[in-house]
Order: structure tokens, then C-alpha cells, then sequence
């Protein structure tokens, strides 16, 4: 295990590789959200309890959280950043919205450290080029195993920091060779990817994708997360926005199956192909504009 860490700028945000048994002692007690909805509060339960947890978060820890769609791809972004510091971090950007997502990261006076991956898209460009070129500072990140190329490669155990907060990396693969899954330090919200989507999961027939070899990286490294645990994925076809580990464990029609039903599941998908595979995957193994 590499033990070298990563400073990207001294006192500020860093990738590092983590050293299991000291780090597992930083992450902290296991906090459930702010789930009591206030008797003012209107809005559907889902919306409700997301609005109560999301201030929760930002009042109680300090953490900011956006969750950001790009339509044409149906791709969820995830930004994050210590209120304190301002030193924030990107989950997959999507080239298209780069302008957005900077002006929202100008307006909120945030400096964006890490643009990050969950694994090499085959559906869209990233945006992670684009905004190295743009903002000043930003590192990549993306798993060791995606193949791509990126200021930092992430293995299972690495954990990103911004301010007092982190992302540790699981490395979930199945729907590609380098998914990973995000985790804050809490365990209270996981960014999976495409390896589980909401009440759904990623397809397992172009890109190194293997079924059972997702079947067990679901089983054993996000169902193995807490209950309450918010699960935030890469995309959804269907206006959801959020889940739980609970949920999924209980509701996922795909998941929820013995592991030979979900190889057969996966099998009989008879989903189209990406429309832009073919411009994307060569593009994303550069991390977008990486190079430009
Ligand atoms: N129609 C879209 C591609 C839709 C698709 O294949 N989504 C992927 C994730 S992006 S590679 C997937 O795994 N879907 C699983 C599912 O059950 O839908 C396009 O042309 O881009």
C-alpha cells in the first residue's frame, strides 16, 4: 500500500492514500439524519426529509451538498464543500454543464479542489477537463483501474479530503473495471455510480462489465453501508433523486435477486447502446479535455 499522501495545496484539500486501521478510527460515530419533519412542512416525505437533512448537514456539520442533473444524459453531479474552508469537490461533472456548475461554485465562493469520477462514463463526456482548464488548482481523480489517465488514481481505501470532511473510496466494479462508490466520512450519503441506480443498477455488457462481479460489489460494499445511509447515484431515467441502502436492499427488483436471477436479469437486459459510446469512452479515458 502506497503511503505517500497527496497535498494539493498545503492546509487544503488532499487526496491521500488511506491506512485502513488508523483512518477507519477518523471516520466518526454513525449520525442518523434529521428525518422529523417540522408540522409547517407541506412537501411530499421524500423532498421533505432531503430538505431537513441537506440543512441538517450544512447546520450541524457544516457540509454543503447540491445535487445537480444534466437532462440530455440524465446524469446526476454531486457538488460538496466545507462551509468553513470552502474548499469543495465535484462528483462527475458533465461537460455540458461545466458552465453552470462553475458559476454555482463562483456564486456559492467556493474553490473547487477535486473533480472527480466514479468510473470512466460511456454515455457522456466528462467535465472534468474542461473545468481543470477553467478554475485554477482543480485536480482529477478517478479509480487506478478505469485505465484512464488523471492527476490522481484511486484505489479502494483512498479517501478524498476537503476541509474536515471526506469521501473514502470502495471500489464497486461490475459495470465497469474502475467504478468506485463514495462514501462521506459519516457513512450518511454514498455516491455509487452506476453501480446502483435508484431501485435499478448499471448494465453489465460493454466495458469490462461483469455481473456477478457487481452483484457481489453491491452486496458486499454498499448493502454492507447503514440503513439510513442516502444513496446517490450517477443517473436516473425515471425523476427519482434519492434512495437508501435500506430501500435498495429491500426494494432494488434486480438486487434483491438471488445472484444466478441477477446474472440472468442482467443477461435479458436488451438495452440499446449508449448513443455516444463511441466519442465518449476514448474521450473520458482523458478525462474530457484532460490533455487540452
Ligand atoms: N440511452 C442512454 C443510455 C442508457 C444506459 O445504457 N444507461 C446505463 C448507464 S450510462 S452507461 C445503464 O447502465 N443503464 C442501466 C439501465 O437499467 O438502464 C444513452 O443513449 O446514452
Amino acid at each position: 500500500m502506497n503511503s505517500v499522501t497527496i497535498r494539493l495545496q498545503p492546509a487544503l484539500a488532499c487526496a491521500w492514500r488511506r491506512q485502513t486501521t488508523r483512518n477507519s478510527r477518523r471516520i466518526r460515530a454513525l449520525q442518523l439524519p434529521c428525518y422529523g419533519a417540522s408540522s409547517t412542512d407541506l412537501l411530499p416525505p421524500v423532498q421533505t426529509n432531503l430538505r431537513h437533512y441537506c440543512s441538517g448537514m450544512e447546520q450541524e456539520k457544516g457540509l454543503l451538498f447540491r445535487q445537480l442533473f444534466e437532462s440530455v444524459s440524465s446524469t446526476y453531479s454531486y457538488l460538496l464543500a466545507d462551509l468553513e474552508t470552502k474548499d469543495a469537490v465535484l462528483i462527475d461533472p458533465v461537460l455540458e454543464t461545466v458552465d453552470r456548475d462553475i458559476k454555482l461554485i463562483d456564486e456559492l465562493g467556493l474553490s473547487l479542489k477535486v473533480a472527480v469520477n466514479t468510473h470512466c462514463h460511456a454515455d457522456h463526456i466528462t467535465g472534468t477537463g474542461l473545468l481543470k482548464k477553467r478554475l485554477i488548482g482543480v485536480k482529477s481523480a478517478i479509480s487506478k483501474h478505469s485505465g484512464a489517465t488523471a492527476d490522481i488514481l484511486l484505489t479502494d481505501g483512498d479517501s478524498i479530503i476537503f476541509g474536515k470532511h471526506c469521501l473514502n473510496v470502495r471500489e464497486t466494479p461490475g459495470h465497469t473495471d474502475g467504478c468506485m462508490t463514495l462514501v462521506t466520512g459519516d457513512q450518511s450519503m454514498a455516491f455509487t455510480g452506476d453501480a446502483v441506480l435508484i431501485r435499478g443498477c448499471g448494465r453489465t455488457d460493454f466495458q469490462q462489465g461483469c455481473s456477478k462481479r457487481l452483484y457481489e460489489s453491491v452486496h458486499e460494499k454498499i448493502f454492507t453501508l447503514p440503513g439510513h445511509c442516502l444513496i446517490y447515484p450517477a443517473h436516473d431515467y425515471k425523476g427519482q433523486t434519492v434512495s437508501t441502502v435500506d430501500e435498495e436492499r429491500k426494494y432494488n427488483p434486480r438486487l434483491t435477486k438471488s445472484l444466478e436471477e441477477f446474472v440472468d436479469i442482467m443477461k435479458n437486459l436488451n438495452l440499446s447502446k449508449p448513443a455516444k459510446i463511441d466519442i465518449a469512452v476514448p474521450a473520458n479515458l482523458v478525462c474530457g479535455l484532460h490533455d487540452v
